[in-house]
């Protein structure tokens, strides 16, 4: 395996996919915050690692490499240390700290951090004002004020989210698409794949298709490689119409993308369905994972180059989900599995647990929470071979196997 990217499809073997092992993040995600941070409720932190630990020792025993972000991000800064003050500088301007004390004493505080490693850690976790030395303002009438504006006591917020790698930056064949995100706590994630795809001795020359200054919206859990020349793109609540436009831009006339065409799926605009990869998941050369109630608004429109260059042109495609499928794979029919296996309710309450969002390792294997039973059971007696996994703390951030992990390598799958 070479150095760099390469993911040319859903489902090819898994060589090297990135994840970030939930830290302690998640120890300042207090229940009054729960909302803004895009949290259900408050993970039980052991767990959530000791599960989080299954799901990469399962990867591993399917020979898949596993590199954390932290990691990552740490040898960009080992290998270039003026990398770590530059990011050190953006961290603090896009942290929301108040004043002009903080920010100098935060600085001291992180920058006093001398493994890189521990440091990015820290930047995840985020810090109470606590663990902040302001031996000089304590007793400030500054401190007492701001301290009252925050019934949380965090100087800087956690980055809770993290652990869905899927979303701050997206793999598209060899390059990647570094998001800008919708929500404000979500965003400030994308800084490290800024800092991975600029820095990193195997990384830093990747071709970015979408930046973080983008005027729109986009994020990775909305992307879907189908294969070399098609990907599909939800348009949600995540991901806006023009950002897709902007990727197309991107992606269509350069040389090192073989993308020509993307295949956009509006979805409704909520929580439950935030991305394309939370009812819909490709599991096997000619099988979906699907939530049917989707089905009923789902309107999809094509963009592909016009012949005048540089202009895109769109589309409504007036077909079923299958034929459409089909058609961009290449085969004769293709099959959707309903997650719940067709019960509303049992389909609506495993979706929101993340029934349609699979990890496909290989072609018809596939990694699901243990926890969606009925939707198992159906996968099971479709001939899916099920690498199953712990999922009570991981699922109450609202995300599954895909959503956990972004491919960084996969290998090709045999054409015709
Ligand atoms: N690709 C995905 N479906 N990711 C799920 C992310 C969940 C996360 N709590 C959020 O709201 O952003």
């Amino acid at each position: 395996m070479a150095k760099g990217l390469h993911v040319p499809n859903e489902i090819g073997q898994l060589r090297r996919v990135c994840l970030h092992r939930p830290g302690d993040e998640l120890l300042n995600l207090p229940p009054s915050e729960l909302d803004r941070l895009l949290f259900e409720d408050v993970p039980f932190l052991e767990d959530a690692q000791a599960e989080h630990d299954a799901f990469a020792q399962t990867l591993r025993n399917q020979g898949v490499e596993v590199v954390y972000l932290e990691d990552l991000v740490a040898e960009a800064f080992d290998a270039m240390p003026s990398a770590r003050e530059e990011f050190l500088d953006q961290y603090l301007a896009e942290a929301g700290i108040k004043g002009k004390i903080l920010p100098a004493a935060i600085r001291e505080r992180l920058g006093a951090i001398a493994d890189n490693r521990e440091f990015v850690k820290k930047t995840m976790a985020g810090l109470t004002k606590d663990e902040i030395d302001l031996p000089l303002v304590r007793s400030l009438p500054l401190d007492a004020v701001s301290r009252v504006e925050s019934e949380t006591n965090l100087a800087i917020d956690p980055m809770p989210n993290l652990y869905f790698t899927r979303d701050p930056f997206a793999v598209i064949g060899n390059g990647v698409n570094l998001n800008r995100m919708y929500s404000a706590t979500r965003n400030r994630e994308t800084i490290y794949g800024k800092y991975l795809f600029k820095y990193h001795p195997d990384y830093k020359d990747t071709t970015l298709y979408f930046r973080r200054d983008a005027s729109f919206h986009a994020e990775g859990g909305d992307v879907l490689n189908i294969n070399e020349h098609t990907i599909a793109v939800g348009i949600s609540q995540r991901t806006q119409a023009a950002a897709i436009d902007v990727m197309a831009q991107n992606m269509f006339w350069d040389s090192d993308s073989k993308v020509d065409r993307i295949l956009a799926f509006e979805i409704p605009n909520s929580r439950a369905f935030m991305h394309l990869d939370t009812v819909f998941t490709q599991i096997d050369v000619d099988k979906f994972t699907i939530y049917p109630a989707i089905m009923e608004t789902l309107r999809v429109f094509e963009l592909t180059p016009s012949l005048r260059s540089g202009e895109v042109s769109i589309r409504e495609i007036n077909d079923t989900l299958e034929h459409i499928l089909a058609g961009a794979l290449g085969i004769d029919q293709v099959k959707l599995i309903p997650c719940g296996g067709g019960d509303p309710i049992a389909a609506a309450r495993e979706q929101w647990s993340d029934a349609s969002n699979t990890l496909a390792v290989a072609p018809g294997k596939i990694c699901v929470y243990a926890r969606n039973t009925v939707t198992n059971d159906v996968l099971y007696k479709e001939g899916m071979d099920l690498l199953v996994i712990p999922s009570a703390e991981l699922s109450r951030g609202r995300g599954g196997p895909r959503c956990m992990s972004m491919p960084f390598w996969r290998d090709d799958l045999p054409t015709g």
